[in-house]
């Protein structure tokens, strides 16, 4: 497990992180999820060593390792851009701790072949960084800081430099290796698809302070407050309550309408809107409202359900939420 208790650390007069307490368990591909600036890095490279606390400590392990330097904590860092030895092979990189630290060349052997095939880059070991693609490259980084076996694996923003296609598919490599070598994870990423998709748990951080810790389906169903739902998704405003695209129903008829809100409960009760825009998203369809109150919002229909409404621009629709879930709402869930 690695604990940080009552982390501060200030850059001036500026609190880059304000008291952070967080437990991460031991054995779990936990993600740092936050805004720019928020201090996810800052938290991670503080769990590292790499950034000192201004007050606060940090355990790995059961053990204080607030005073002991990154080389003794026990753990692998990937960054954004991966520094590689470029005049050294794949082999030579991946094998670099365990040569620094004299292992049998036996050993140093059986383990960068276990490590290359563990990433996908057997057949690679002879190559230079240089004849890697990015996606590669972060693999290779990977099975670097694995090989020392250590006891977290911090990553930061790995795929960040990676095109969409690519940190996708890495995104799905990283929950599967994990699942196979059940390192202690922490991944920073602002990117909230990537959390939901590879964590377990999920921290959401704003302004230097953690706004929830959960996992990610209770995070995305009970986000504690507004911030951390619309973080975790997109929101829409209806009649001042923040609900889900997804969560809104139209129809054509107000009493159809209401008599289904009435059933629910909770929400910001029918609101007739005209249709702006229909927009076809691959299976779904968004519809772009506005409300009589002048308010605009979207909601995320199935393309079934907009079949059968069959809506044009300029057509008057009721909306009403299916399950509020602004988060003073969202307890406790509601069936309809
Ligand atoms: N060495 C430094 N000197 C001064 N300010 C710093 C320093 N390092 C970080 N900061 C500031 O602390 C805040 C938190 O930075 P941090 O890198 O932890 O944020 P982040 O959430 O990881 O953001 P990003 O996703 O943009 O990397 C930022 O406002 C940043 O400008």
């Amino acid at each position: 497990m690695i604990s940080v208790t009552g982390a501060r650390k200030t850059y001036g007069d500026f609190v880059a992180l304000d008291g952070v307490s967080l437990d991460i368990p031991a054995g779990s591909l936990t993600a740092l999820l936050g805004p720019s600036g928020s201090g996810k890095s800052t938290l991670l490279r503080a769990i590292a060593g790499l950034e000192g606390l201004d007050h606060g400590r940090v355990g790995i392990g059961g053990t204080d390792v607030t005073g002991i330097p990154p080389q003794k904590r026990g753990i692998g860092f990937v960054f954004q851009h991966y520094a590689a030895f470029k005049h050294m092979t794949v082999r030579d990189n991946v094998a670099f701790g365990l040569t620094i630290r004299k292992r049998p060349k036996a050993e140093i052997a059986r383990k960068v072949d276990d490590l290359l095939e563990i990433v996908g880059l057997d057949g690679f070991q002879h190559r230079y960084p240089a004849q890697l693609s990015g996606g590669q490259r972060q693999r290779m980084a990977l099975a670097r800081a694995l090989a020392v076996d250590p006891e977290v694996l911090l990553l930061d923003e790995p795929f960040g430099a990676l095109d969409a296609k690519v940190r996708a598919d890495l995104r799905q490599w990283l929950r599967r290796l994990h699942d196979e070598v059940h390192v202690t994870t922490v991944l920073v990423t602002h990117d909230q698809e990537e959390a939901l998709e590879v964590a377990d748990r999920i921290a959401v951080l704003n302004k230097g302070a953690i706004e929830q810790v959960g996992d990610p389906v209770s995070l995305y169903d009970r986000p504690a407050n507004d911030f951390v739902m619309s973080f975790l998704g997109s929101v829409a405003r209806l009649g001042g309550q923040l609900v889900r695209p997804h969560d809104i129903a139209l129809h054509r008829d107000r009493e159809r309408a209401q008599q289904l809100d009435a059933r629910v409960g909770g929400g910001p009760g029918v609101l007739e809107a005209s249709v702006e825009r229909v927009v076809r998203l691959g299976f779904e369809v968004r519809v772009d409202l506005r409300a009589d109150t002048g308010e605009r919002f979207a909601a995320q229909l199935t393309r079934a359900e907009a079949d059968a409404l069959s809506l044009e621009p300029g057509d008057t629709v009721f909306a009403h939420t299916v399950a509020p879930t602004n988060p003073a709402e969202a307890e406790p869930a509601l069936a309809i």
